[in-house]
């Protein structure tokens, strides 16, 4: 029989490498993702501009933890370097962004009420051309600032600072978790001709890279021979149904809590089940904030149908051919963008398009996925 615990005993080792922010102190597998970034970002520790760059990948392949590990290291070698981290599902105007960027440089916790834009770029500039200091400014998931217009103004106010302020140097490490998604598209010419960033793509995990990384956390943040290498396994297999490295994090601190819950000393496959049913949601809920309006609304059309399907008895689901006529009707999506929208729902993971026998013979079936 298991080992009772008692309250104050845990099967964490370190809780903390559970949560999402954690920045672990070693990135697996992405050597080459790190080393063009660091080549990208050495011009500031002497003072001059950064590479722009574009970190492109799908959530949960470690784009913002290998740009904020970055920064801190950076930082921690040169004062000169202003590492600025914006996050634009919370930061999307270009006054919020400057904020930041005035907040940093000049160590104030709030911009003083009632500047102006104009008188806010303008403090933060003098702040950085006094202290000769170079601003290197991430724009995390930057598909989220507010329009063009906004994205326009924000970029072109960074990388043209040197031409009002002399001295002044500052480069963008701009985030985005849609790779189909082209940045350049409705920006204006100038800021096109100053921005022109170089990519740096970082690729899905495989299942043995996300084991790698799953038993390196595990063993920084559970105690041995909590989760044997069959459960590590299962928690890898459901992992890479949604092919987010999230989910299986999600799951080894949720299972973990599971069996301390019950007083065990190691988790079950139960566990790992009953934790999935929340874990799966991780996935979901980071991918659908990267869509855009129309992709979004034919998700929800494709739930909406299956769920209609299902109440009304009928096993077989939906048929492609159905989902693109009321897209049509009821979205006023094309043919062609329907079928792109499809293509990007499949690869996110979201829905599967299955081909199968049905009532009207073999037909493709579109289903949500988990
Ligand atoms: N190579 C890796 N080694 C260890 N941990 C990793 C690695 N890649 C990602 N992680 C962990 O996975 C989680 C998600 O990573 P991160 O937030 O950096 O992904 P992301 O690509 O920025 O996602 P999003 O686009 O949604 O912001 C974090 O907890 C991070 O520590």
């Amino acid at each position: 029989m298991n080992q009772l615990l008692q309250w104050d005993q845990t099967l964490f080792k370190d809780l903390q490498t559970f949560e999402s922010d954690y920045i672990p102190d070693r990135f697996l597998f992405r050597d080459e993702q790190i080393k063009e970034l660091s080549y990208n970002l050495r011009p500031a520790l002497t003072g001059c501009s950064p590479v722009n760059t574009v970190c492109r990948g799908l959530p949960g392949t470690g784009k913002t933890s290998c740009v904020r590990r970055l920064f801190s290291e950076a930082e921690g070698y040169t004062k000169r370097l202003a590492a600025v981290y914006v996050n634009c599902q919370i930061d999307r105007t270009p006054f919020s962004i400057f904020s930041k960027v005035y907040q940093k440089v000049s160590g104030v916790r709030a911009a003083p009420a009632g500047l102006s834009y104009n008188n806010l770029v303008s403090a933060a500039a003098k702040k950085i051309a006094e202290e000769k200091r170079v601003v290197l400014l991430c724009l995390d998931d930057v598909n989220y600032i507010q329009n063009r217009d906004a994205m326009n103004t924000t970029l072109f106010t960074a990388l043209r600072l040197h031409q009002e302020y002399e001295g002044v140097r500052v480069g963008i490490f701009a985030i985005v978790s849609d790779v189909h998604r082209d940045l350049s598209a409705g920006l204006n010419a100038g800021v096109l001709s100053s921005f022109r960033p170089a990519e740096v793509y970082f690729p899905p995990y495989s299942a043995e890279e996300m084991h790698d990384i799953y038993q390196a956390r595990i063993f920084q943040g559970v105690y041995p021979n909590v989760i044997s290498g069959d459960i590590l396994d299962y928690i890898v297999d459901l992992s890479m149904k949604t092919g987010d490295l999230r989910v299986g994090l999600d799951l080894i601190r949720r299972s973990v809590m599971s069996a301390e819950n019950d007083a065990r000393t190691s988790v079950t496959e139960g566990d790992v089940n009953q934790a999935f049913t929340f874990s799966k949601d991780v996935h979901v809920n980071e991918t659908l904030k990267t869509l855009k309006p129309g992709e979004r609304h034919l998700f929800d059309l494709i739930g909406e149908m299956n769920r209609e399907a299902a109440d009304r008895g009928n096993t077989d689901g939906v048929t492609s051919g159905q989902v693109q006529r009321r897209a049509k009707d009821e979205l006023n999506i094309g043919y062609t963008y329907f079928f792109e929208y499809i293509k990007k729902l499949e690869e996110l993971r979201l829905v599967d398009v299955v081909r199968r026998d049905g009532v009207h013979g073999r037909m493709s079936y579109v289903e949500v996925r988990g």
